[in-house]
């Protein structure tokens, strides 16, 4: 496949490597006993609202099956064209998606990453070869969909309500699941080149591992950090879904990958979010207790993400369609809404 010329991202070379992003124990989390259980959610609680960015370690996850899974996508991504045919082109909202850029029919300028999109649940699509990919690809589903439910139930508890509220509002015997492979080949002399720009995942969470080779980059307090993993770990990555429901108190975190100058970059990620006829809005118990009230109005999943993918990828500009503007009152304004006393 011809590489197309990489546009210019402005400030992508600048990125600085820093070591504090919150590492989460999920054994400690899921079976410590109820002091470390509590300390592990107070933890995690900080780690979604001052970073919406986190890696967990001891995860159950075996490596073999990230191994695999990955080799999969890698061979699908080196089938030859007329093999991936009918997945290439297609709409957003389509199951199996192959293709190039986030969504080349928008973004004008490609960019310098190739993708493999599949629905993973309640269904899961897969393309028919290569052959174990099917296989792989339902093992890991599974087993990803489980650790982010009872991460997304530990969430829950961090905002002071149930365990099972999040699941409850957004349907998650249904969530929909997806299974995204990216490949990034080396820019070579392109330094600064990027894969994929600044944007927020459309999901609830987002988990994701990578081949050994660094590149994605998170925003924390106003600058970009390279994001190196503690071997073994996922990222985990909150997403839109997650900033309405919490009523804005977890934000969805931006991000971008890099791409490498010699070497080719994979990352392969499983995201999950609420059933896509849920409406998603904020829990009315955290509107009720927030000074300002509901933050965003509600929405279908489904309509949102339709609209998140079929639109040229602009940081988090998705959550501007349902973010609720309140006119500030100036105090000219207050005084002809009140009636004075004089
Ligand atoms: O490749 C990466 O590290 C990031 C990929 C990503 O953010 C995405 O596919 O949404
Ligand atoms: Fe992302």
């Amino acid at each position: 496949m011809a590489r197309p010329d990489c546009p210019d991202f402005g400030d992508s070379a600048g990125a600085h490597i820093e070591d504090g992003i919150p590492v989460v124990d999920l054994d400690v989390l899921f079976s410590g006993d109820s002091d470390q259980r509590s300390a592990a959610i107070r933890h995690l609680g900080r780690a979604c609202e001052d970073w919406g960015f986190f890696m967990v370690i001891n995860h159950g996850v075996p490596e073999s099956l990230q191994g695999a899974t990955m080799d999969a996508c890698k061979e699908l991504f080196s089938l030859p064209a007329e093999e991936k045919a009918e997945y290439m082109d297609a709409a957003p909202m389509d199951p199996v998606r192959v293709g190039t850029g986030f969504n080349s029919a928008v973004d004008g300028a490609k960019l310098w990453r190739d993708y493999l999109k599949m629905f993973a649940h309640p269904d899961l699509h897969c393309p028919a070869k290569p052959a174990n990919l099917r296989g792989t690809a339902t093992e890991y589903a599974t087993r990803t969909r489980g650790l982010m439910l009872e991460l997304t139930a530990a969430i829950s508890e961090s905002l002071g309500l149930d365990g099972g509220r999040i699941a409850e509002a957004l349907n998650l015997e249904r969530c929909f699941q997806i299974l995204v492979g990216n490949h990034y080949p080396p820019a070579g002399p392109d330094v600064g080149a990027i894969g994929l720009p600044t944007h927020s995942d459309h999901g609830l969470l987002t988990l994701l591992f990578q081949n050994g080779v660094d590149g994605l980059q998170v925003k924390h307090s106003g600058e970009w950090l390279l994001a190196k993993p503690v071997p073994g770990s996922f990222f985990v990555i909150a997403g839109d879904q997650l900033e309405i429901v919490s009523n804005g108190r977890y934000k969805a975190v931006l991000h971008r990958a890099l791409v490498d100058g010699e070497q080719a970059r994979m990352s392969f990620l499983s995201l999950i979010g609420p059933c896509l006829d849920a409406v998603v809005e904020p829990i009315p118990e955290l509107a009720r207790e927030a000074p300002e009230g509901a933050q965003f109005r509600g929405i279908k999943y489904m309509e949102y993400m339709e609209h998140q993918q079929s639109n040229r990828l602009k940081e988090n500009a998705a959550l501007d369609i349902v973010r609720v503007h309140r006119e500030i009152l100036t105090r000219e304004d207050s005084l002809n809404s009140y009636p004075v006393d004089v």
